[in-house]
């Protein structure tokens, strides 16, 4: 088979605090080098698959490299997918969420700011003789997101606000403009914007910045996505890459327990298990002399409480495991 090209995020999705994308491929069982967090190189291994060829993306790029077929499939945040098929076709499918990388894009505005919604903000300021700034790295998103405003269209109608991605201009109305930022985007108010869009997680940045949050855009979190050349067989292979590393993400949230209870409570046990869905299909029963081992895989945050409804049943031996991979 052709090698299927794996585009893989460089930034705060491969960050050991924030979503680390190369643990994420450990734990799924690829023996990856050259993608240590802090430590990138431009041509990552994964020495034991071969089918599989990988190059270190940067999110803000990824769609552009999937659109164009450079790479066949990426991990990326889906509010960058969203900025690039704002303005274009979208050409890109989700192959599934991978539930980590959690953001929210959001208007922000400082502390003081008299406004409570983003209309508010507009209605306020109507017949000011000096442009509304907006800093943002999401253009795209943003004058989408203002153009659907009550507040704005009441203003403003159908005009469409100034978007400047350095030299680059577009749009008619100058009396709103939205300026592309490259990061460190809270720290325009402080230097005169009126208000910003970025993305939030903690709020820290925020509350640094002593900034508040007006509206939510959108929900973000990483998945795997793949451009139009991923087809057929790469198509496939996409999915069972996913299916690999989700997986793994599944397997984060499962503890594996065994336990013993007297033979002669097993079945009942096991209905306990099931009745409070303490077990993902059904619990393993394996019959000794005297007594019965019981396995089940249980969500973490279940524990706990199953732990302390088995000792009921005079449970024994009661051993808890990590899970690595659990496919459902
Ligand atoms: N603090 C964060 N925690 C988790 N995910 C984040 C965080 N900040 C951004 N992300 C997500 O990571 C992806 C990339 O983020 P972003 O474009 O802001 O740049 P970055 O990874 O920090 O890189 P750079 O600093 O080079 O701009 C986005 O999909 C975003 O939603
Ligand atoms: O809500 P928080 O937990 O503070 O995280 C959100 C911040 O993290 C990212 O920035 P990053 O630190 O990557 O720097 P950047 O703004 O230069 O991209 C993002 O752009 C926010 O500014």
């Amino acid at each position: 088979m052709e090698k299927i090209v794996l585009g893989l995020p460089k930034g705060s999705l491969n960050n050991v605090n924030r979503g680390n994308t190369y643990q994420l491929f450990k734990d799924a069982g690829y023996e990856i080098r050259g993608y240590e967090p802090g430590n990138e190189s431009y041509e990552i291994e994964v020495l034991n698959d071969n089918e599989i060829k990988a190059f270190l993306t940067r999110p803000q790029s990824t769609p552009v490299e999937l659109t164009r077929g450079m790479v066949d499939i990426a991990i990326v945040g889906e509010d960058w997918v969203k900025e690039e098929s704002v303005s274009n076709d979208n050409l890109i499918t989700k192959i599934g969420d991978l539930d980590y990388g959690q953001t929210r894009l959001i208007v922000a505005v400082p502390n003081e700011s008299p406004y409570s919604s983003l209309t508010e903000l507009f209605r306020m300021n109507t017949g000011r003789k000096t442009p509304i700034l907006c800093f943002t790295e999401y253009p795209n998103l943003t004058r989408q997101f203002i153009m659907n405003n009550d507040g704005y269209k009441e203003i403003f109608g159908d005009a469409v606000p100034l978007v400047q991605v350095r030299g680059l201009v577009d749009g008619d109305n100058d009396m709103v403009q939205i300026i592309n930022s490259d990061g460190a985007t809270e720290v325009y108010i402080a230097k005169g914007a009126d208000l910003i869009v970025d993305n939030t997680q903690t709020g820290s940045s925020l509350k640094k910045a002593g900034l508040v949050e007006l509206e939510t855009i959108m929900h973000s979190s990483s998945g795997l996505y793949a451009g139009p050349s991923c087809v057929d067989k790469k198509m496939d292979k996409a999915k069972m890459i996913f299916e690999q590393l989700y997986g793994a993400i599944t397997a984060r949230k499962h503890f594996d327990v065994k336990f013993n209870v007297n033979n002669d409570m097993a079945t009942v046990v096991s209905s306990f298990l099931v009745d409070n869905s303490y077990c993902s299909d059904e619990p393993t029963i394996n019959p000794g002399k005297k007594y019965s081992q019981i396995n089940v895989l249980i969500p973490k945050n279940k524990f706990p409480e199953m732990l302390n409804g088995i000792k009921n049943y005079d449970a024994s031996s009661i051993i808890r495991n990590d899970v690595k991979q659990y496919v459902k």
